[in-house]
């Protein structure tokens, strides 16, 4: 079946000739120009479009850390092969001629983006609604160089898909005009093909399908492994060999979790590169997609304010705080052999340390970002076991309410010792930020749901003031506060006088608040996330090595916990959660922002 809108590329070849010498196999690094705004030069063009090219020499600035896994090297004879056995890369001398196939928007081009797992949760509400906000915002390719695939063991027609699908679209606040006239073209571009997720012949049949969509255009193809991480390897192994791209780039995001500890995740890697070049896997951390984490880079290196002062000369200890209001609810399977370090500390909370902790990068170019992250995270002071506290929260009744506790779950076992909360003191290692607490928290069930960065300053030395602020001087601290999530916002306490004759002080806050400042709603992380690997910008994904130096950190303590099957501490449904973390803050002359009094008040 051909579609009416398909025709076959003018000017630059569809499928330009292969080199005859192929001394290396070398993953191009990408940046994306459109949304960044960096300047778009040949090369930059050509890593973009994400293909890989064979030659001698890396190309600046890709690391040979993200270079095929020297275990496992990519050769031509591993590489991922196309249908017919031929390798899938299209391999160029120059990189010039790349320019005409790297841009996804070209009309001689195709996006097909193929949701593995499509019958499952986070599909339906996370990816196909970030992919219909996308379509909206014409992000996507035009009408016909976008087709999106389910793929899933279900049995369901393209009808039944884009009924489901359809449930959980959307339009932004501010963007309600033709809603159901879009909803309704971009379903149109919803397919779904039922298979195996370890079957090639189920792929080669999903392969023909995409075929008659791509026409003969260069076709472009991203895997969203939207399933459970014990069943990547099989699709990504039949994925490569039997549905990759024969003329454009082929590209996979991988899901957390990317595996339980140092030793599966390397396998997890080790695996993943027999059939990909690291420039291919997307790893995706949904919280570097989030607009405030986004922006603490913006804030910290844009504004004179911020950046003399981002050191242990003038930062006393900085929180990073996670908390939702409700359990694991329908996720304790998952969840009981992960725990709460694994499922937010180790990569959400990691990654917003590294960001904020990172040197100024050399530019804005992912591998200079993931060079700096990926120095914090090797800087960090190995994690000791009493500078942890694990909390599992109990049954509750409240208002009448019996709110249930996490082993009431019938999928965790009845002595379960996994924890739904952790709080943790981590230490960097370096220079800039030596003896300075970071303090980081995430339970679940709690009193609210809320993700923030808290950033104490520092008492004023000799402040003339302190008089008028009593014993507690951590009263007079500014602090900086930037809150994630809900309700975004970022604001500052800082003192000032009273108005009137008198001279006393109050405590105000300097405050962006964003609902206030900007009319448009903030796009979800999912997204950019998509937009990104579409774009070929890596950026905000997490590099192998990070992913290593992350789980170096807490392998040996999550071993430790495990081994001597510490027991948490319990804290009610709906609770502020354990005590212990409060005498951990205390260990370090910390308080928690978050639960200060005057927290209510702002
Ligand atoms: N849900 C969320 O909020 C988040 C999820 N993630 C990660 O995203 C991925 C997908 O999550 P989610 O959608 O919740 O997962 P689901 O459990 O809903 O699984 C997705 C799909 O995978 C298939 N599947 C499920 N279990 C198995 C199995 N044992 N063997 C083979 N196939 C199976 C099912 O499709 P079918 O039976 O039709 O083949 C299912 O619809 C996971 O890696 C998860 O850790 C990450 C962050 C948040
Ligand atoms: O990765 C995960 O994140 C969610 C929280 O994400 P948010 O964007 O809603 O804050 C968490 O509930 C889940 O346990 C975890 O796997």
């Amino acid at each position: 079946m051909a579609l009416s809108c398909m025709r076959c590329p003018t000017g630059a070849a569809a499928v330009p000739a292969r080199s005859a010498a192929a001394p290396q196999l070398v993953p191009a690094a990408a940046v994306s120009f459109a949304r960044y705004g960096f300047g778009k030069s040949s090369s930059a063009a050509a890593a973009a479009s994400g293909f890989w090219r064979i030659h001698a020499v890396a190309p600046q600035g890709v690391k040979s850390s993200m270079d095929a896994d020297e275990k496992n090297p990519v050769t031509p004879s591993n590489s991922p092969k196309a249908e017919n056995g031929s390798p899938s890369e299209i391999v160029l001398d120059e990189f010039d001629d790349l320019t005409a196939l790297s841009d996804s928007t070209n009309d001689d081009s195709t996006v097909s983006i193929t949701v593995v797992g499509a019958s499952g949760d986070l599909a339906k509400k996370k990816i196909f609604p970030a992919l219909f906000a996308l379509y909206y915002e014409d992000c996507l390719p035009k009408a016909c160089h976008f087709t999106i695939f389910g793929y899933a063991r279900s049995k369901m027609t393209d009808a039944e898909l884009r009924n489901m699908v359809s449930k959980t679209l959307t339009c932004r606040i501010d963007k309600r005009e033709n809603c159901s006239e879009k909803m309704e073209e971009f379903l149109k571009r919803c397919f779904y093909h039922s298979g195996q997720y370890d079957s090639e012949e189920h792929f080669i049949d999903l392969d023909k399908k995409l075929k008659q969509h791509e026409g003969c255009r260069v076709s472009n193809r991203l895997f969203y492994l939207s399933i459970p991480p014990n069943i990547f390897l099989d699709v990504v192994k039949c994925a490569s060999k039997s549905a990759s791209s024969v003329n454009g780039w082929t590209r996979v995001i991988v899901e957390k979790p990317f595996g339980r500890d140092s030793e599966s995740s390397a396998a997890l890697t080790r695996g993943l590169k027999q059939y990909l070049v690291e420039d291919q896997i997307f790893r995706i951390d949904h919280y570097l997609g989030k607009e405030l984490v986004e922006n603490l880079s913006v804030l910290r290196f844009s504004n004179l304010v911020f950046e003399p002062l981002w050191s242990r000369q003038y930062i006393r200890n900085v929180q990073i705080i996670f908390s939702e209001d409700f359990g694991t609810e329908g996720r304790g399977g998952y969840f009981d052999s992960y725990g709460i370090i694994r499922d937010i500390m180790q990569n959400h909370l990691l990654q917003i340390l590294a960001l904020f902790a990172m040197e100024t990068p050399i530019s804005l170019e992912a591998e200079d970002i993931r060079n700096e992250k990926v120095k914090v995270l090797r800087s960090m002071k190995p994690l000791q076991l009493e500078d942890v506290v694990i909390g599992q929260y109990k049954s509750h009744t409240k208002g009448g309410t019996t709110y249930p506790g996490y082993t009431d779950d019938k999928t965790v076992p009845k002595d379960s010792v996994t924890p739904t909360f952790a709080a943790a003191a981590l230490f960097i290692n370096n220079a800039r930020w030596d003896g300075v607490p970071f303090l980081m928290k995430a339970g679940k069930a709690l009193h609210t749901r809320r993700t923030e960065i808290r950033v104490q300053f520092r008492h004023v030395p000799g402040n003339l003031y302190k008089g008028s602020f009593g014993t507690d001087l951590d009263r007079a601290t500014n602090e900086l506060v930037i809150r994630v999530q809900p309700d975004e916002a970022i604001y500052l306490k800082i003192n000032n006088k009273i108005p009137g004759l008198g001279m006393r002080l109050d405590r105000s806050n300097l405050n962006l608040h964003y609902a206030a400042r900007y009319s448009k709603e903030i796009p979800d992380a999912y997204e950019r996330l998509l937009l990104d690997a579409i774009e070929g910008e890596r950026r905000l994904f997490i590099r192998s090595d990070e992913l290593d130096a992350a789980w170096s950190l807490f392998t040996p303590l999550l071993k430790e916990f495990e081994d001597k099957r510490i027991a948490p501490e319990l804290y009610p449904y709906g609770s502020r959660g354990p005590v212990g973390a409060h005498y951990l803050a205390a260990k370090y002359n910390v308080r928690w922002g978050d639960l200060s009094a005057e927290h209510y008040k702002a």
